[in-house]
């Protein structure tokens, strides 16, 4: 299967091509969608932060407009990634979601790190510059272990107080130095509800741009422990038998697809692939 969106490094200076515009609001769209003919959206009021050559769609070059603020474009509004994740098609979603981990890497590497002088564009490579230092930046991905805890016919699912009510998910958390993924994982469902697991098993892996995280999913078995709430991170976490789940996270986010699976594996029935 080809696919239809695939990222690269593209010459601003080049003409023509597709545009989507980010601002601290979201990504701009109207009737048609978040992609608009670049030449014509350059020629809005718009306030321009950098340019970035992200990629092809259907073998058309598409840019992203990072803005310093959000701009009145008649007949067109602001939604932010999320929003296009529930709602958009999957592909638009893949890259808008690329354009927002690029855009927001390079707005936060405007400057180094290490001296305070301005970095510049890497041409042709997805980095940015520090002359003095001879250092570049490349954008940051964040790991994160997300995991499934299974005892039989019953799943272990939390709620964050940050979570839409009622919506009960799988255990997760960003990576520490020093740590492998089992050591991470282990940590993780230890520190949020003081249960141990073992038979540890990878099941995927999604990139889970909000802001830059890329999920790393598995199942784990129970090994002992009563469930005690980390406070403040967990608000509630529950044994739920399959039977009688609550409502669950989002169809594309990886957290439902660990679920499902498993849930599916129990029942015996078909297994859900895992959105890309
Ligand atoms: N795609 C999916 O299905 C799901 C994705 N997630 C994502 O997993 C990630 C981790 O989940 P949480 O439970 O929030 O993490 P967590 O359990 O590690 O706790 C969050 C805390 O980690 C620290 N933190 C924030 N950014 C960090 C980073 N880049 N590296 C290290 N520490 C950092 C902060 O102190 C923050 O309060 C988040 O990006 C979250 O959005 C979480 C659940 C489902
Ligand atoms: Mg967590
Ligand atoms: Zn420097």
């Amino acid at each position: 299967m080809t696919s239809r969106w695939t990222t690269a490094v593209l010459d601003t200076e080049q003409p023509g091509g597709w545009a989507v515009a980010r601002s601290p609001e979201g990504f701009l769209f109207d009737d048609n969608g978040a992609l608009f003919p670049r030449e014509w959206l350059k020629r809005q009021d718009l306030s321009i932060l950098a340019e970035h050559g992200i990629g092809h769609l259907d073998g058309e070059p598409v840019y992203l407009l990072e803005l310093r603020s959000c701009a009145e474009v008649p007949g067109c509004n602001w939604k932010g990634l999320r929003a296009f994740m529930l709602e958009g098609d999957h592909t638009l979603y893949k890259v808008l979601g690329y354009a927002a981990q690029i855009g927001t890497w390079a707005r936060e590497h405007r400057f180094c790190g290490n001296c305070g002088q301005a970095m510049t564009q890497v041409p042709r490579e997805r980095a940015m510059y520090c002359q003095p230092c001879d250092m570049r930046s490349y954008p940051r991905i964040s790991p994160s272990m997300i995991v499934l805890v299974t005892r039989g016919d019953e799943v272990l699912l939390a709620r964050s107080p940050r979570f839409v009510t009622g919506v009960y998910s799988t255990l997760a958390g960003f990576a520490e130095p020093g740590e492998s993924a089992e050591d991470c994982l282990i940590r993780e469902v230890r520190e949020e509800v003081r249960i141990e697991v073992k038979n540890i098993q990878y099941l995927g892996s999604q990139c889970w741009p909000f802001p830059h995280s890329m999920m790393l999913g598995f199942h784990a078995e129970y090994a002992g422990g009563e469930i005690i709430c980390q406070e403040d991170e967990i608000e509630d976490a529950q044994w739920f038998n399959v039977y009688e789940l609550p409502p669950l996270p989002a169809s594309r986010s990886i957290a439902r697809y660990l679920i499902d699976v498993y849930v599916a594996r129990r029942l015996g029935h078909a297994e859900p692939v895992l959105p890309g």
